[in-house]
């Protein structure tokens, strides 16, 4: 079977490296032509993925009819914001037996759309059947190392989930399947809100139990806005909740944990943001989840918090003062 990786940064290059190496043909589609070039010219992603070999069986190009043509699963690799435009550049029609795997991580920012709510938005012919996600506790730099990770293949049809599973997996790379494809994309945005208060926490020089409770509160309310949008609570227990909780607000690989110690450090949004080369979703997911909690009704402090701090200036002792001395509550909600 023939692949197409719509996204070549750290992701989606070690994802098609993956699959290349398995065995598949694969094609990478880079949206900078010039990039593709490079790609190409060197067989190395030196700006995303320095150190890794391209496999003869990737290929790169910088044209998406091409990358997609004849595929039968197409990967997207892009950042959560730009999902829509680069679906955009499909035509539908000729996709309908394709499934489609998306791997990034948000909610669009315009319509508080899941991502693969987008994907079925911007191509109607495909059935949500075919529409499936991979997340979990997985960076490109350990994966591409061949470390041990563990992934979750999550679509409302058990069969596409497995054909996801059947294609990813390998002895270093376990995916696992489940067809709750709302409490997976759900719970694999908000950590990375959560992982921006947890690196707020270290960037305030604040230690080992302040990281706890970021990701056990974090988690409750991941919790309640996977009920509130109907997904099932049990699947932040899994591997795209507390899985990819822990791990990036606990990495040193992470962006999002990254953007919040800088902040905790006192620098501004912009100015991290600005000199960074890779993409935070959390920055984004921040003010999408925002809006879409209090249309729901679902209480979610931190994420207000992180909100306050990163687009209303609030200082951060300021901000971790007012989460710490709300009113006292109950652990478990009824
Ligand atoms: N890096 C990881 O370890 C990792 C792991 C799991 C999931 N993800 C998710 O994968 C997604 C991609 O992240 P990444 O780490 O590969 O990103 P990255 O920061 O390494 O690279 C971003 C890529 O997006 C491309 N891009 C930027 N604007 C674009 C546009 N308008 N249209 C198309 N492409 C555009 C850039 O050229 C670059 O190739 C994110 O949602 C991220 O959360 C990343
Ligand atoms: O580096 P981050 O914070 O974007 O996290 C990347 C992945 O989502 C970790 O699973």
């Amino acid at each position: 079977m023939k692949i197409a990786v719509l996204g070549a940064g750290s992701w989606g290059t070690t994802l098609a490296v993956l699959l290349a190496e398995k065995g598949f043909s694969v094609d990478l589609w880079a949206h900078r032509k010039e990039f593709a070039l490079e790609l190409d010219r060197f067989r190395k992603n030196f700006r995303y993925l320095p150190g890794v070999l391209f496999p003869d069986t990737l290929h790169i190009t910088g044209d998406i009819s091409s990358a997609v043509e004849d595929a039968g699963m197409i990967i997207t690799a892009v950042p959560s914001q730009a999902l829509r435009e680069t679906l955009s550049l499909l035509r539908a029609s000729s996709l309908e037996e394709t499934i489609i795997v998306n791997v990034a991580k948000g909610i669009e920012l315009d319509t508080g759309r899941r991502l693969s709510e987008v994907v079925l938005d911007v191509l109607p012919a495909i059935l949500p059947e075919k529409v499936a996600v991979l997340y979990g506790p997985s960076h490109a730099e350990e994966v591409s190392e061949r470390q041990p990770t563990t992934v979750v293949a999550a679509s409302s049809s058990l069969e596409t989930a497995k054909k996801v599973q059947d294609v990813f997996h390998t002895s270093a790379f376990r995916v696992y399947v489940n067809t709750d494809i709302v409490g997976v994309e759900v719970a694999g945005s908000v950590k990375n809100i959560i992982a921006i208060a947890a690196g707020i926490s270290d960037g305030l020089g604040f230690g080992d139990n302040a990281k706890a409770a970021i990701i056990t509160r974090g988690l409750a309310e991941m919790s309640r806005l996977v009920v509130g949008l109907g997904g099932d609570p049990m699947t932040v227990s899994g591997l795209s909740g507390i899985g990819d909780l822990v791990v990036t607000c606990l990495s040193r690989h992470s962006r999002n944990r990254y953007v919040g110690e800088q902040i905790g450090k006192g620098r501004s949004l912009d100015d991290v943001v600005t000199h960074m080369k890779m993409v935070a979703e959390g920055v984004p997911t921040t003010k999408a989840v925002v809006a879409l909690s209090k249309k729901l009704g679902v209480d979610m402090p931190i994420t207000v918090a992180v909100y306050e701090m990163l687009f209303e200036g609030k200082p951060a002792e300021k901000a971790i003062l007012d989460l710490m001395t709300r009113e006292p509550k109950k652990e478990l909600e009824e």
